[in-house]
């Protein structure tokens, strides 16, 4: 049970401080770094007494950050090689890029506040209105564990994850213990467990290849994200930024006082029955979100603009000059993003339109809806995704963005 990674693109979580220089594990042979080395005076990561498992050159420990993001802290569960990357990120060494940050891991908000929903548990309801790209909160994670290939038994990962909340700050502590375990539990160890499995998001990172190492894959807790309840057509988005290590929601179209603010838990391009199949897999429980709870004929209707839509986005992502992708195409694919209600992808629709009308020279109609793909894709991934950077170059300058003239001249060169 996985909240999805943010975005479709990997963010790099272990962004390395520009001074590494002090504390620099890579001047060491690889081999040589044990957990203890990893945790010295002038690391920010602290190695949790009697918490490693596995062998010596495969030691997984728990360590902890404690002056992570203004002292509320912050456990990791990962090797002594990866930890000795996450030591040198940004967001431990520097604190700075903690305290710039506005409402950052407040419990309650002017505009939202946590309340029993009936049938849901805990959810977030705005309390005030919200427009598209209204920020609504921005947590740093309790629990960081690494969720590749770490040899780890069942058993050793319970244990190692037990040792990590122990050692968390009181009120980190409290806010982690407090989350859903969604069924009832028997222990601490178990509950432990159970808050893990339904409260994760799951964060892909860019490896760093001079060090032989590929993609990895977190799974994190961000305690007050994790109240957020699914909606297959949700009214905020998240994305996480690896420079500060945090998570950040945004609202993706106007939310009005009362109204609960969601999250989508999985892929909202899938057709009705297959959103609900997994779900009830994933996540056991029906889901009951007003796109779900529509009539057949309403469902069939739906069902049929998910197919179009995967066709259209066939021909849009086609650039060769077989392609019959025209900016008609685009238009066609930002009306059935706006009947679907994608809202949180709508940036995608916008962007593709934009290129389609910059492919044939169209500078006015591409800067148009280039605007409104940056404007969208700032809430929806934030400011450092690559369609939102490629966005703001067209809006710069659409006659020297790569897209200008692109199929008018393929299609010349027959
Ligand atoms: C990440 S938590 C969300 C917050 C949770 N409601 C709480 O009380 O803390 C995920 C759990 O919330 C509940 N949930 C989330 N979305 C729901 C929905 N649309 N309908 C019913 N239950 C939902 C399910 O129990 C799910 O396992």
């Amino acid at each position: 049970q996985l909240l999805p990674t943010s975005g479709q693109h990997d963010s790099q979580l272990l962004q390395l401080a520009s001074s590494a220089g002090s504390f620099c594990p890579w001047h060491r042979n690889s081999l040589d770094l044990t957990p203890e080395w990893v945790a010295t005076e002038r690391s920010p990561l602290e190695l949790i007494p009697g918490s490693c498992v596995g062998n010596v050159s495969k030691e997984i420990c728990a360590y902890l950050g404690p002056a992570f993001a203004d002292g509320r802290g912050v456990a990791f569960v990962t090797s002594a090689k990866r930890a000795a990357r996450l030591a040198q990120s940004t967001s431990l060494t520097d604190p700075s890029v903690h305290s710039q940050i506005e409402r950052l891991n407040m419990a309650t908000n002017p505009n939202w506040e946590m309340q029993r929903i009936p049938g849901k548990g805990m959810g977030v309801i705005a309390t005030s209105h919200l427009s598209l790209g209204d920020h609504i909160m921005t947590s740093t994670p309790a629990l960081v564990q690494d969720n590749g290939n770490l040899e780890l038994s069942d058993d050793e990962a319970t244990e190692l994850r037990a040792r990590a909340i122990e050692h968390l700050p009181p009120d980190l502590r409290s806010s982690f213990l407090e989350l859903t375990t969604h069924d009832d539990v028997t222990s601490l160890t178990e509950r432990i467990d159970k808050i893990v499995e339904v409260n994760s998001f799951e964060l892909e990172t860019v490896g760093d290849v001079e060090n032989d190492e590929g993609d990895m894959s977190w799974l994190a807790v961000f305690p007050d994200i994790s109240r957020l309840n699914h909606a297959c057509r949700p009214n905020a988005q998240y994305y996480f930024d690896p420079l500060t290590m945090t998570q950040n929601v945004h609202a993706v179209r106007d939310i009005y006082p009362g109204e609960e603010i969601t999250v989508s838990y999985i892929n909202g391009f899938q057709p009705y029955k297959r959103r609900q199949q997994t779900i009830s897999d994933m996540w056991h429980f029906g889901c009951t979100c007003d796109f779900c709870a529509r009539n057949s004929h309403q469902i069939k209707a739906s069902d049929e603009r998910l197919r179009q839509i995967t066709k259209l986005l066939k021909d849009l992502n086609d650039h060769t000059r077989l392609s019959k992708a025209t900016p008609q195409t685009g238009e066609l694919l930002v009306s059935l993003y706006r009947q679907e209600k994608l809202w949180y992808a709508m940036y995608e629709a916008y962007t593709l339109a934009a290129l389609e009308y910059n492919f044939v020279g169209d500078a006015k109609l591409a800067t148009m809806h280039a605007s409104l793909a940056f404007e969208h894709g700032l809430a929806s991934v934030g400011p450092h995704d690559e369609n939102v950077v490629n966005m703001r170059m067209l809006i710069k300058d659409p006659r020297r963005h790569w897209s200008w003239m692109h199929r008018i001249n393929k299609r010349e060169a027959i």
